[in-house]
């Protein structure tokens, strides 16, 4: 085609031309979304957001900026994709607690249709409810009793390979150490399966635990979702995780079911096991296609595939939160001596050489007080979500159907009217006299209302039976190589990019 009978432009070019001419308009117009409501916010960059921020300075740290910038709502982009950014406390009770029943469900914009659908970490509405109703007992406390000698075990591998890397004095990475123990604890705990995977790291349920976690599909499909937010169709189908190490889990989890429901043994504790049991009576019974309300839900068990399901994103959400959190503890202990100093005196008064247990890890006040600490500094999960169900308006602001909420956690953990002098880590936060203080909601490291973490006690009961064992043991030091402060990854989970290290002085 010619222009003006000057230049010559051929036709494949114009259409290249005209579609990149679409795109930018399709992002100009999602990139609107917020101007209209009156909502502020920097001024996006189209497909990419707030995108070269994260990946220039992190995630935490883009959006501490944001919040300081724009206060406490903040409309932003991920992409093309429109995230509401809260870290108001009334907004957020409002939100999870109050209007619950308008906010139920996680935002639905990375949802997998496929596999993930009956995770209770996805499922939406009806489903949700049902899933986290007949899974919530299963971490009662008297279940999770029940499950101590499981992560006495797992105690027993982590002295020994503690022992085992710190021997002529070399310097540990905690992050591996740590997250080796949080495998074989959530493998024994939600399998039933015993693994070393410190010392068996070619053993293949490790080998695949660690496949799953890994994020190169994840990145794919979030890409997709995050520049055509409108256009999910066409690649829910991308899986969520590597294909293989799914389907490896999958037949490790349908072994287990079948050999347990051919025992006649009642001596299982673990998760799997909670799971098969919970209805036992009416779930053979049940379709997969049931009519879904809730009262149909409630008459049956879980099926085949809820186990499933379930059974992994409980290995998902486990492994890598928990052991963030423990290696954050060990490395601001090795950096706070005095801090340790106290600990080591609680456990040593309240417990001497008494291998840690149930019954007395809750009542070690001052590792309550730490462990609590540690989780405001570095909270494992920077942010979480909610979808609200209809068009609404909250303190003020108006949320339009569909548009995902996400509660900044670490924003929250560090704004100094709610904790002053945030960046200092000081326990005494959390003390019998000083947490009366604390206002509601600006504590939120495992979320908050019907939907908040459902493994709570887990964590906690294996995060302080770790830290009671490592302590009668050794005693956490800086060495030459030790980031102070450790440099954080960039993505959504708090971890150290570079881990960090430690030495482990024997007691
Ligand atoms: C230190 C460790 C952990 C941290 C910091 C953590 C944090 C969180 C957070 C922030 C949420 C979102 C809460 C909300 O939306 O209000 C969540 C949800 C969830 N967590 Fe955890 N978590 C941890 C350990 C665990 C463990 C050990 C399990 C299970 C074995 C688990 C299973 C889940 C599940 C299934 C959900 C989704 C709940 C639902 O949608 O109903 N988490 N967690």
């Amino acid at each position: 085609m010619e222009i003006l009978g000057l230049v010559s432009i051929p036709s494949w070019l114009l259409v290249i031309m005209a579609f990149l001419f679409l795109l930018i308009m399709y992002s100009v117009y999602k990139q609107s979304y917020f101007w209209s409501l009156g909502i502020p916010g920097p001024t996006p960059i189209p497909f990419l957001g707030i995108i070269p921020s994260i990946a220039k300075m992190g995630l935490q740290e883009t959006d501490l900026r944001l919040m300081q910038k724009y206060g406490r709502h903040v409309g932003s982009f991920f992409g093309n994709l429109p995230q509401l950014l809260i870290t108001d406390p009334e907004m957020i009770k409002e939100i999870l607690v109050r209007r619950f029943s308008e906010f139920t469900n996680r935002a639905q914009s990375f949802r997998n249709v496929e596999f993930f659908d009956s995770a209770v970490n996805v499922a939406p509405g009806e489903h949700w409810k049902f899933l986290r109703s007949t899974l919530s007992p299963t971490f009662s406390s008297g279940k999770m009793r029940n499950m101590t000698p499981l992560i006495s075990r797992c105690l027993e591998k982590l002295t020994r390979n503690a022992r085992n890397m710190s021997e002529g004095g070399k310097s540990v990475e905690m992050k591996s150490l740590f997250g080796a123990f949080t495998l074989d604890v959530i493998c024994s705990t939600g399998f039933g399966i015993e693994v070393d995977s410190q010392s068996n790291p070619n053993d293949p349920f490790v080998v695949n635990a660690r496949k799953a976690m890994s994020n190169n599909i994840i990145g794919l499909r979030i890409l997709l979702s995050m520049l055509f937010p409108d256009f999910q169709i066409f690649f829910r189908n991308i899986p969520l995780m590597d294909q293989k190490a799914l389907d490896f889990f999958i037949e490790a989890t349908k072994s287990v079911m079948k050999e347990r429901r051919n025992s006649t043994s009642d001596n299982y504790k673990d998760l799997i096991q909670l799971m098969i049991n919970a209805h036992k009576e009416q779930s053979d019974k049940t379709t997969e296609n049931e009519a879904l309300n809730y009262d149909s839900y409630k008459k049956r068990g879980l099926t085949d595939r809820e186990i499933l399901a379930n059974a992994l994103i409980f290995l998902l959400a486990a492994f890598d939160t928990t052991a963030s959190l423990l290696t954050f503890v060990s490395y601001l202990l090795a950096v706070n001596q005095d801090v340790q100093d106290k600990l080591i005196s609680e456990i040593d008064m309240e417990l001497g050489k008494k291998p840690p247990t149930y019954d007395n890890v809750f009542k070690l006040q001052y590792l309550d007080m730490v462990v609590s600490e540690t989780l405001r500094v570095y909270p494992p999960a920077t942010r979480f979500n909610r979808e609200a169900a209809v068009d609404t308006e909250v303190c003020g602001v108006k949320i339009p159907k569909g548009l995902d909420v996400t509660v900044v956690v670490s924003a929250v953990h560090y704004d100094p009217e709610f904790w002053p002098n945030p960046r200092k880590f000081d326990p005494e936060r959390f003390s019998p006299e000083n947490k009366g203080n604390i206002k509601p909601f600006t504590f939120l490291p495992f979320g908050a209302g019907p939907r908040n973490c459902i493994g709570i006690r887990l964590a906690l009961l294996e995060a302080k039976m770790a830290i009671v064992e490592m302590l009668q043991n050794f005693r956490f030091m800086t060495a030459p190589e030790t980031e102070i402060p450790p440099k954080l990854d960039k993505g959504a989970l708090t971890k150290p990019a570079n881990g960090v290290y430690l030495k482990l002085e024997a007691l």
